[in-house]
């Protein structure tokens, strides 16, 4: 079992994030594990990035569905803008009341898509966006890295039939930098980064995610 060594100590609630390319079941998996943690009496703020707040919702549109094609490092920004209201009102609050936060995509999807999707790995966008990271000041105790192979997520999200957003539109080159840039993420932070494997059905990968969570919750004494 992977460590979980990431947890911080001083904060009342707890801070899962789900991260992943696209179609891997992040969406699924969140909503799944709000509905087992509520069951289970726990209090758990469900919410998903970029987006979380009326302003950050907005960007997301903006950035998912406005066809501006901004800069990459202005991209960054505006990633980072709707991440610090989200934290600001809703992420940070929720925590103080020893809420669950569980949030669809969170700072490894900048890392992931901006830093080594679009920019390759490069130093200069990797820093900044690491810069921005601190700035912000919001680490996530747990990050569930949902794994599998290209082909098998294209399958599934031909078949889900949503709207195709800018980043969905990418051709498969840039998908392939995406998930090669997990995999260097996790190699750097092993220890808040949990690896599982989203190919089988759902109810599997929910049990996988399921078993880490009552060893955190087992730590952090809720
Ligand atoms: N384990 C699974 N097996 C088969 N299909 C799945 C599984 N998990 C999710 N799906 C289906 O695959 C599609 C994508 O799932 P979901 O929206 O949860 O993924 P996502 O990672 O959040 O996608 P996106 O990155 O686009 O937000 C949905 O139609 C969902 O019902
Ligand atoms: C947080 C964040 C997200 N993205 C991209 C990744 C996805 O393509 C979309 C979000 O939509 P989904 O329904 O969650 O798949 O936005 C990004 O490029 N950078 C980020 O920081």
């Amino acid at each position: 079992m992977a460590s979980v060594n990431n947890i911080s100590k001083d904060r009342k609630g707890l801070f899962i994030t789900l991260e992943g390319g696209e179609g891997v079941g992040k969406s699924t998996q969140s909503r799944l594990l709000a509905e087992t943690l509520e069951k289970s009496g726990f209090k758990v703020y469900l919410t998903r990035e970029p987006g979380g707040t009326k302003g950050a919702e907005q960007l997301r549109e903006l950035l998912l569905f406005g066809g501006a094609n901004f800069s990459c490092y202005s991209e960054i920004l505006l990633h980072m803008a709707a991440r610090l209201d989200h934290v600001e009102k809703m992420i940070r609050p929720a925590l103080a009341e020893g809420k669950i936060v569980i949030c669809d995509r969170y700072h490894d999807s900048t890392l992931a898509y901006q830093g080594f999707g679009i920019k390759g790995g490069d130093k200069d966008a990797l820093a900044l966006i690491e810069t921005l990271r601190c700035f912000i000041n919001c680490e996530a105790d747990a990050t569930f890295w949902l794994d599998m192979a290209l082909e098998k997520t294209q399958e599934r999200l031909s078949k889900r039939g949503n709207p195709k957003d800018c980043y969905e539109r990418q051709e498969i080159s840039f998908h392939e930098r995406v998930k090669q840039g997990f995999e260097r993420i996790y190699q750097a932070e092993p220890k808040r980064i949990i690896p599982i494997d989203a190919s089988p059905c759902e109810e599997d990968v929910q049990e996988q995610i399921y078993h880490h969570v009552k060893a955190l919750l087992v730590r952090k004494k809720m």
